[in-house]
């Protein structure tokens, strides 16, 4: 019989066994914190065909929340909106703001794990910034949707759902931090955006942890690199991110962008290679000279899977240059940043690409 179902006598009764258990229940289930950032998750579109256009960022966390009861059954889960917008529009300060509120949600005993919703353009992003900064052996899965909810098929549902069972698990503790969308579960490190316009869009080149079905999880690995609780990084300590950025590199590529981002301050440039992290003769001279000023050089690539290999390609010893390991462009000025924050020189910096 289920708690609304309860004849008014039985309510009374302040030992009813149906009352006990309700009560138990509910003390039992974990509670979950979903914190809302925006992205099509929170969007709308015009009509149910539109799987595509719409408007992002519309539908506040409390109205999403209150569409899913489904939610109740899984965890005591109340949300509150730290943004409402569009992933792509980002900000580093965006992202301490929000590292910051995980990291004081995580040191509260009323809260057993967290969900953040988010675009998907920069979701992988916020995820890592979280995995690298927030020290909590609690369950963290930044969740998003391909697909608006007013879009047949909509993805968000059930992604959240899911989302939420993970972060309420205790086999998902110290884990670290997730992406858990289209049944799966990824490690923050490992999962990239890899397509922009179907539902099974994350995916990590070493492959999901695991599987999250019907409210539970299916492990298959567990993150070998450091997160989280084994992180040298705390978001508690960091107020300001410093300027780091990346130059592309494509046939007839030019050093205006290298020379500019010096120019502007830039502390660190990641250059997205193209092959194996590789550098165009005419940008090796540029590159060097930004060293030689004193930003560090950290060599990636442009290319979506497989790693750059320290001195190949070029003398990354000879020219102090720091190589980003497996890591996208995008995620390697991260990591860069917070290394930056801590005074980190070209060694450690390379050290820290081995071992987040
Ligand atoms: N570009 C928007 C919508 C894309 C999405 O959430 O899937 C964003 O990242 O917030």
């Amino acid at each position: 019989m289920g708690i609304l179902s309860v004849p008014g006598a039985a309510l009374a009764q302040d030992a009813s066994p149906a009352a006990a258990q309700a009560a138990k229940a509910q003390t039992a289930k974990p509670n979950v914190v979903v914190l809302a950032t925006g992205g099509t998750i929170a969007g709308a579109g015009a009509s149910t065909v539109n799987s595509a256009t719409y408007t992002a960022a519309k539908v506040p966390v409390d109205k999403l929340l209150a569409g899913l009861p489904e939610l109740a059954q899984i965890a005591n889960v109340r949300g509150e909106q730290v943004f409402q917008i569009a992933s792509e529009s980002f900000t580093n300060d965006n992202l301490l703001t929000l590292a910051k509120r995980v990291s004081q949600l995580a040191k509260q005993s009323d809260v057993d794990g967290i969900v953040i919703t988010h675009g998907t353009d920069t979701l992988a992003e916020t995820a890592y910034f979280l995995s690298l900064t927030v020290h909590t052996d609690k369950p963290i899965a930044v969740v998003g949707s391909m697909r608006p909810g007013t879009a047949l098929s909509a993805d968000g549902a059930l992604n959240l759902v899911n989302a939420v069972s993970v972060a309420g698990s205790k086999d998902a503790r110290g884990k670290g931090v997730f992406v858990t969308m289209n049944d799966e579960i990824n490690t923050a490190r490992d999962v990239n955006k890899d397509i922009n316009i179907q539902t099974g869009a994350f995916k990590s080149q070493w492959g999901p942890l695991g599987m999250v079905v019907e409210g539970k999880n299916y492990w298959f690995r567990a993150p070998v690199k450091r997160h989280t609780m084994n992180s040298e990084f705390n978001i508690d300590n960091i107020d300001k991110l410093p300027q780091v950025d990346i130059v592309y590199a494509y046939g007839s590529v030019q050093p205006t962008a290298v020379n500019a981002l010096v120019d502007a301050g830039a502390k660190a440039i990641v250059h997205a290679g193209t092959g194996n992290g590789s550098v165009a003769d005419r940008m090796v001279k540029p590159l060097q000279d930004a060293r030689g000023k004193g930003v560090l050089i950290v060599r990636s690539a442009r290319v979506p899977y497989g790693f750059v290999l320290r001195n190949a390609e070029q003398p990354d010893d000879k020219y102090d240059w720091v190589v980003a390991h497996d890591m996208r462009p995008e995620k390697a000025r991260l990591l860069t940043m917070l290394a930056l924050t801590k005074g980190a020189n070209t060694k450690e910096l390379q050290r820290m690409f081995w071992e987040y």
